[in-house]
């Protein structure tokens, strides 16, 4: 339905128009305008100055009312009036009841009241017309099989591919609970004459996921027209955005720029996010960025260990690792490796609990003591003598996985270029496997000397039996 309605023009507006929208529903504009930056017309639409502007002089540069905000609470709002909202949202249960959820279905239901052969459904308002001037972001999600190939290696391809598949039961499950709601069942979902596809699904995400910004007091949201400024991290970043007393969305100059007539007024989408979240999120990578920041690696329990299945079943941490850039090394962060780094001959054990429906459910414990909450794991080794030894076999098993990590990225080295391959996934390939690769380099230097220094704890030699050798040694050259 979506890319019908861009291109029969029923869900597309041209961002010239977007003053016209914005005086009309109570958006004030101070010294900016919104357009294509000349010469960086491939990044979309940018909040431009009109004149210079002066940091620490200037009122609010937009401020957008509270009732234009897209966010679950609003949403439940706009629900009271709109009854097919309503039925949609309560027939997806739970998942109306998340921010992700409810927006999503709320864009969904913008398009189907924009549709010309959608008749009396939903209710006209300002929003309706708002998505008409929002540009499909080419997302990973939309690159096609060869293009996702390029990803091999990279911690993006494993990314794309569970969203993908996740998409894809989401907008099963939506369909499922919605397919009883007759309108639903004769616009949405009908075999011969439904307008929905799992594409619109993906789209529909795609807009939130690129534009939502987290708002002080309002949480994950998407503002109209705030949302049209573009992202610079550090010093670059021109504009801060917050909500004032009444919850009105505000995009506000930093008190330390001056910005000349004419210049970007960026703000930024999360100056800690990794190279991979930056294109999953937003498709595009700032030119200034020089490392890939942030990674997460998946990580396996091992199929030779016994307790394989048990760990399987208790773990409540995300199975994977987090390495990140802190000053100039690399630092890493994980809930899960300590699980996969102890064993029974430590103190973990299992035992089987009947709970009072006869369902039969796994416990873990550590010597002894429960263990409810597997991300709690970490605080109990910290307290053991063994702490040490730990710490030893999680960065072995760490810099292990960086070593096969590498070595994929390298076996692959620089993919061919097909002819139907685009510039945009080409390019951001191409930089993600030379940041992650450098990011990954530096990561097995930096295991290396972590797992030096645990060398030197008097613990793990006395654990891995050397400090005893030292002894009987120096007892032999004393004789
Ligand atoms: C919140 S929207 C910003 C407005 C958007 N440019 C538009 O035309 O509606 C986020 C999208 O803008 C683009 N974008 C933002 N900052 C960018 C940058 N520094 N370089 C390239 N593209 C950028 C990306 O396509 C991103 O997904």
């Amino acid at each position: 339905m979506i890319r019908m309605g861009r291109a029969e023009g029923w869900l597309r507006r041209p961002i010239n128009a977007l003053p016209t929208w914005a005086k009309f529903n109570g958006v004030t504009f101070n010294g900016i305008r919104v357009g294509p930056m000349p010469g960086l017309e491939h990044q979309g639409s940018t909040v431009i100055a009109k004149r210079d502007l002066s940091g620490g002089k200037e009122d609010a540069l937009m401020v957008v009312p509270k009732e234009l905000i897209v966010s679950r609470q609003n949403i439940e709002l706009f629900a009271k009036s709109d009854q097919h909202l309503r039925e949609v949202l309560d027939a997806v249960g739970d998942f109306g009841r998340t921010t992700r959820g409810a927006v999503l279905i709320f864009l969904l239901m913008q398009a189907t009241i924009c549709c010309p052969d959608i008749k009396d459904v939903g209710v006209l308002s300002p929003l309706n017309e708002y998505i008409k001037f929002l540009p499909d972001e080419l997302l990973p999600t939309f690159w096609t099989e060869e293009e996702q190939e390029l990803l091999v290696g990279t911690t993006l391809r494993p990314a794309v591919r569970a969203k993908l598949n996740s998409l894809l039961r989401e907008y099963e499950s939506v369909r499922a609970a919605t397919e009883h709601i007759d309108w639903c069942a004769k616009y949405w979902w009908d075999d011969e004459r439904g307008l929905i596809n799992f594409e619109d699904w993906m789209r529909v995400d795609a807009m939130y996921r690129s534009r939502a910004l987290e708002f002080p007091g309002v949480g994950d949201c998407m503002v109209p027209c705030v949302d049209m400024a573009n992202h610079a991290s550090g010093d670059a970043t021109a504009a801060l955005y917050e909500t004032d007393g009444s919850g009105n969305g505000l995009l506000l100059l930093r008190d330390t720029k001056d910005i000349k007539k004419d210049g970007e007024i960026t703000i930024t989408y999360g100056d800690d996010k990794g190279a991979c979240e930056n294109i999953f999120s937003y498709g595009f990578l700032e030119d200034t960025i020089m490392s890939a920041r942030a990674m997460f690696l998946d990580l396996d329990i091992p199929d030779d260990d016994p307790l394989r299945p048990a760990k399987i079943a208790v773990t409540n941490a995300a199975p994977g690792f987090r390495i990140f850039e802190k000053h100039d090394r690399t630092a890493w962060e994980s809930d899960f490796v300590w699980l996969v780094a102890i064993n029974e001959e430590d103190g973990l054990g299992f035992k089987l609990r009947q709970t009072i429906d006869g369902e039969r459910e796994i416990e873990a414990f550590w010597k002894d003591q429960e263990l409810n909450d597997t991300s709690k794991l970490r605080d109990l080794l910290q307290q053991d003598p063994l702490w040490d030894v730990y710490r030893l076999r999680a960065v072995v098993i760490l810099q292990g996985r960086v070593e096969s990590q590498l070595q994929a990225l390298q076996d692959i080295g620089v993919p061919k270029r097909d002819l139907s391959i685009r510039e945009t996934p080409w390019q951001l390939a191409r930089r993600l496997r030379t940041l992650e690769s450098e990011m990954l380099k530096k990561a097995r230097t930096d295991f290396e000397d972590q797992k030096a220094s645990l060398f030197e704890s008097d613990i793990v030699r006395r654990y891995l039996g050397l400090l005893e050798e030292e002894a009987n040694d120096e007892d032999v050259d004393f004789s």
